[in-house]
């Protein structure tokens, strides 16, 4: 399958409306692609906290309709990277906050087949903990390869889930073969996105699809380097850090026949002992 990464630039310039118009526009380009891949909050701004209340929209407002025009234009499923989600009915989470770090699919119809919370919030206790509420749910979607090779079973992920082993191993027992992680991960430790995104391919035996933001926005530098990795670890793609687009041929075949050469996945053993 034919997959493409759009590593997004952006600085604190561009409207909310300005920079969706100008992502719907690179989306368009994508047409061929089974899967086109956006970063973390981009329309939001990734570090851009005292932004987000005013620019919280719901997941049919205004960025993920934009989104659902360009994925049916373009004929390609669309992961539209995440909004600040604040529920058009009101919902309010445990804590009692009303937004969250949402990831939007829409498929080839622009019908929006899959959405996920963010679980593990970040901010060294500002930003995502302060401001939003944890995701606490799994989201798996299956991605069609119009080449006709197995569609690849799609997880879902966002940025600094990336940290925490223990949600991809759920996601490899609920079936993916895949990993789609959009981010706004910044350069200062652009090394720690190279290397876990390298682990995660590599312990899960997924492919795994890793999109950073670029430029500079709120004061932060982005890291960029998003990345396409197979579960042999080598690396399909890599960015460099500026706005870039990855295009990618993906034979979904790699993750069952390396599965079924090296099952590490089999030789698991669950659960310990206490010490
Ligand atoms: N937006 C994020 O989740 C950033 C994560 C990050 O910077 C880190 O894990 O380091």
């Amino acid at each position: 399958m034919r997959i493409a990464v759009i590593q997004l630039a952006y600085g604190d310039e561009e409207s909310v409306e300005q920079r969706t118009e100008r992502v719907a526009a690179l989306v368009r380009t994508q047409a061929g692609h089974d899967l086109v891949v956006l970063p973390e909050l981009w329309s939001a701004g990734g570090f851009d906290y005292p932004a987000w209340e005013q620019r919280a929209q719901a997941v049919d407002g205004p960025v993920a309709q934009a989104m659902a025009t360009a994925a049916r234009d373009a004929g390609v499923m669309l992961h539209a990277g995440s909004i600040v989600e604040r529920p058009a009915d009101g919902q309010r989470g445990p804590e009692g906050k009303d937004l969250w770090n949402t990831s939007l699919v829409f498929d080839r119809d622009g019908d929006l087949v899959a959405a996920y919370r963010k679980i593990h919030r970040f901010g060294f206790g500002a930003g995502e903990p302060k401001l939003m509420e944890a995701g606490d749910r799994l989201a798996l979607v299956d991605v069609p390869d119009s080449a006709g090779g197995p569609a690849a079973r799609a997880a879902l992920s966002t940025c600094y889930d990336l940290r925490f082993p223990e949600l991809y191993r759920a996601q490899v027992d609920a079936g993916a073969t895949m990993f789609v992680i959009p981010a706004a991960w910044p350069m200062a430790r652009v090394r720690h996105w190279t290397l876990l995104a390298h682990a995660r391919a590599i312990e899960d035996q997924c492919v795994v699809v890793a999109c950073n933001t670029a430029g500079t926005h709120a004061g932060h530098e982005m890291g960029g380097h998003s990345q396409v990795v197979l579960p042999t670890g080598d690396v399909l793609a890599v960015a460099g850090s500026g706005e870039q687009v990855l295009s990618v041929e993906v034979d979904m075949t790699v993750v069952d026949d390396y599965r079924e050469s090296f099952p590490v996945l089999r030789d698991r053993r669950l659960p310990f002992q206490r010490a």
